[in-house]
């Protein structure tokens, strides 16, 4: 479903096939041929890096068939190492057993692919702007994120939110979250879903006055009516 999803923003579509790959998908993924000596990435115009197969050396140039059903001849440094398949659609890029320019841009392609919008990087999460209303922002998926650890949940702006806000409440010090990228790249809207997380997991629980509730809707739509910068500070 994830990929073909046209987009809406119900509470009422599961959002777990948005956020992380099905025992089928993980189980598919372990029986694609792999070794660790031969499997590769190469380089290819089109489609960025294509996977190969290591066919022969020769000083330090290196003959790959690619899974286009072409044999290329590149140099050694343009060859990748491709990472184990148990590897499939990392939630933390970080642990990748090779780091290296396509295996990154393969995990977030093939978590793209899916609609998973979310990927771990180290500290950073990185981001790539659906273009479609994706079921990852209702209550119940702020509910799932709230008070957990960032590696008990699947990768998600939400997590981050709140671990920031544990931070804030445990070292009694101010928190900030970076959101950077280009232009288009959904800053703004990822800005406002953070500031929705927090209306949404503070509001829980409490029965909020009218007075209080106009309080807070005020402050959020001030809030994303001079949102032009994207530095937070909780
Ligand atoms: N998480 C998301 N889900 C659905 N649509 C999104 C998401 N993020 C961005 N978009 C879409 O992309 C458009 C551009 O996003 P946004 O305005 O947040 O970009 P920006 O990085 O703030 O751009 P600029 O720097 O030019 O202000 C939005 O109007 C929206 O249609």
């Amino acid at each position: 479903m994830p990929g073909g999803y046209k987009g809406e923003c119900g509470d009422d579509v599961d959002p777990m096939p948005f956020l992380v790959p099905s025992e089928k998908e993980r189980l598919d993924a372990m029986n694609t041929p792999y070794d660790i000596k031969l499997s590769c990435w190469v380089k290819d115009e089109k489609e960025a890096f294509v996977s190969g197969e290591i066919q022969s050396k020769d000083g330090d140039k290196v003959t790959v068939k690619t899974s286009k059903n072409t044999t290329v001849t590149v140099k050694d440094e343009d060859v990748h190492q491709m990472n184990p398949p148990k590897f499939y659609q990392a939630s933390d890029m970080a642990n990748l057993t090779f780091l290296n320019e396509a295996s990154v841009m393969e995990n977030l392609r093939s978590r793209y692919v899916s609609m998973r919008i979310y990927t771990y990087s180290g500290l950073f999460c990185v981001t790539i702007n659906p273009y479609k209303w994706l079921p990852i922002y209702g209550a119940k998926v702020a509910q799932l994120y709230k008070g957990k650890k960032r590696n008990e949940v699947p990768p998600h702006l939400f997590s981050v939110s709140d671990n920031a806000y544990h931070d804030m409440l445990l070292e009694h010090e101010n928190q900030s979250m970076l959101i950077t990228g280009e232009s288009g790249a959904g800053k703004t809207e990822n800005t406002k879903k953070v500031i929705q997380y927090f209306a949404n997991v503070g509001a829980s629980g409490s029965k909020v006055s009218d007075s209080k509730a106009c309080f807070t809707v005020h402050i959020y739509h001030s809030v994303i009516d001079c949102i032009k910068y994207y530095l937070l500070v909780l």
